[in-house]
């Protein structure tokens, strides 16, 4: 059984998940092996010597100090494409807000008093407020092209939008499934200068951070209409407001609302919805859930943004996990550590990511703690433990 702590509230599937495979889970657990979390910010929390593993049951993991938990080898893990669809709808009903003046005019409907005037009257005669034009026709640039941008990248062409797409690490699988109608800018500053409707769909990383600055929106079309349904620091607000005020951006859509936001014209402000479904919640729920206890009970590491992947069935017999520096000469030492305890391999896996490589060792024997503490020791090993309940 591993001791599970949540953060936030996660949807019933994914607690049902967990307990059903013999964990304690809740917001109330201590010394957790494992952490659950959707947005609540870990950055100012020390991790104890027991936490294995971090799931976050969403895509972005800027909430979670990934570099410290690689230093502590701990693995983390998100769930990838596992609400793209919430935040596509949102975000096609950003496009419409954001050209039509629905919340205006809708606010002006609610100030008329019944008492006073004929209210069907006052509606027609008044409503030439509140037009704006059909997005039909016109050009829609995508900013990211992974599991969101691309279904709406998709969900522009239906709607009968020319779409432009930047990505400079689009992956194979996001090509399969874009339209083949989605035209390629050559770069961030082409497809902002040509579209009439901007939507981001990057991560938060130090790459991305205020990647929408002064610089780049005084270069964008003028009057165009942008939406971030990513996170607040990939657009630097103050030159939001400014390119607000002077024209160059008709209409401001955020899922990420900050001070410096409130209060301006032409901002719309969403109070992080993107992926308040509940199918986005359970779709979520249920993955991080799933991946963490893979991890929990067998070492198996599927979808984490540290970590590579690695996955191996067992043979019933007792297993190691353990993560090292990617360095010359560490399989051997490891495995000569085996041998002097007469401990015989009977399958293993070594991956690697970046700096990182990551092993899962069965063996034929039972492992004793001296042994695990002999690995723990070797230099350049990160984490290094026997998965409860064995390989089976
Ligand atoms: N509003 C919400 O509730 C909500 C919900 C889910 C995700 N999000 C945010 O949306 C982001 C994207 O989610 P996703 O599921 O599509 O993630 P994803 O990892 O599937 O896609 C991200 C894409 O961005 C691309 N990218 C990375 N750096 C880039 C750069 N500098 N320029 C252009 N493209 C770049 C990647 O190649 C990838 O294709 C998440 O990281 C998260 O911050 C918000
Ligand atoms: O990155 C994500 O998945 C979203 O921002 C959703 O965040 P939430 O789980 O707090 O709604």
């Amino acid at each position: 059984m591993a001791r599970i702590q949540t953060f936030n509230k996660i949807a019933a599937e994914g607690i049902a998940l967990l307990e059903a495979r013999g964990h304690q889970v809740g917001p109330d657990v201590h010394d957790p092996d494992g952490i659950l979390v959707r947005s609540a910010k870990l950055q100012d929390i020390t991790f104890g010597p027991s936490l294995r593993g971090i799931a976050r049951a969403g895509a972005g993991v800027n909430n979670v100090p990934v570099s410290r938990c690689t230093e502590e080898g701990v693995v983390v893990f998100n769930t990838p494409g596992s609400n793209a669809n919430s935040v596509k709808e949102l975000v096609v009903a950003g496009l419409m807000l954001s050209s039509r003046k629905i919340i205006e005019g809708c606010q002006w409907v609610q100030t008329l008093d019944p008492a006073k005037v004929d209210v069907g009257k006052e509606v027609e005669a008044g409503k030439s407020a509140f037009g704006g034009p059909e997005i039909a026709g016109k050009r829609l640039g995508v900013i990211g092209l992974g599991a969101i941008g691309v279904m709406v990248a998709n969900a522009g062409i239906s709607l009968g939008m020319e779409v432009a797409g930047y990505d400079p690490y689009l992956s194979v699988n996001s090509a399969w499934g874009l339209s083949r109608s989605v035209l390629r800018a050559t770069s961030l500053e082409a497809l902002l200068a040509d579209c009439d409707y901007i939507s981001i769909h990057v991560p938060l990383n130090d790459e991305t951070r205020g990647v929408i600055n002064a610089d780049r929106l005084n270069k964008t079309k003028k009057g165009a209409r942008f939406l971030n349904f990513s996170r607040d620091a990939l657009v630097d607000d103050q030159a939001m407001v400014k390119a607000l005020k002077d024209g160059t951006i008709s209409t401001y859509v955020t899922d990420f609302p900050t001070a410096a936001l409130l209060g301006n014209p032409g901002v719309i402000a969403i109070p992080h919805l993107g992926a308040s479904t509940p199918e986005a919640e359970t779709n979520s729920a249920i993955m991080a859930a799933q991946q963490l206890a893979d991890f929990l009970e067998q070492g198996n590491i599927k979808h984490s943004v540290n970590f590579p992947e690695c996955i191996m069935d067992g043979n019933g017999g007792d297993r190691i996990i353990l993560a090292n520096k990617n360095v010359p000469n560490m399989v051997s030492r490891i495995t000569t550590i085996l041998a002097e305890a007469e401990l015989n391999i009977s399958d293993m896996l070594n991956r690697h990511r970046d700096d990182l490589a990551y092993n899962i060792i069965d063996v034929d024997q039972t492992i004793s703690a001296a042994t695990v503490e002999k690995l723990q020791a070797i230099d350049g090993v990160v984490m290094a433990r026997v998965v409860p309940g064995g390989a089976g």
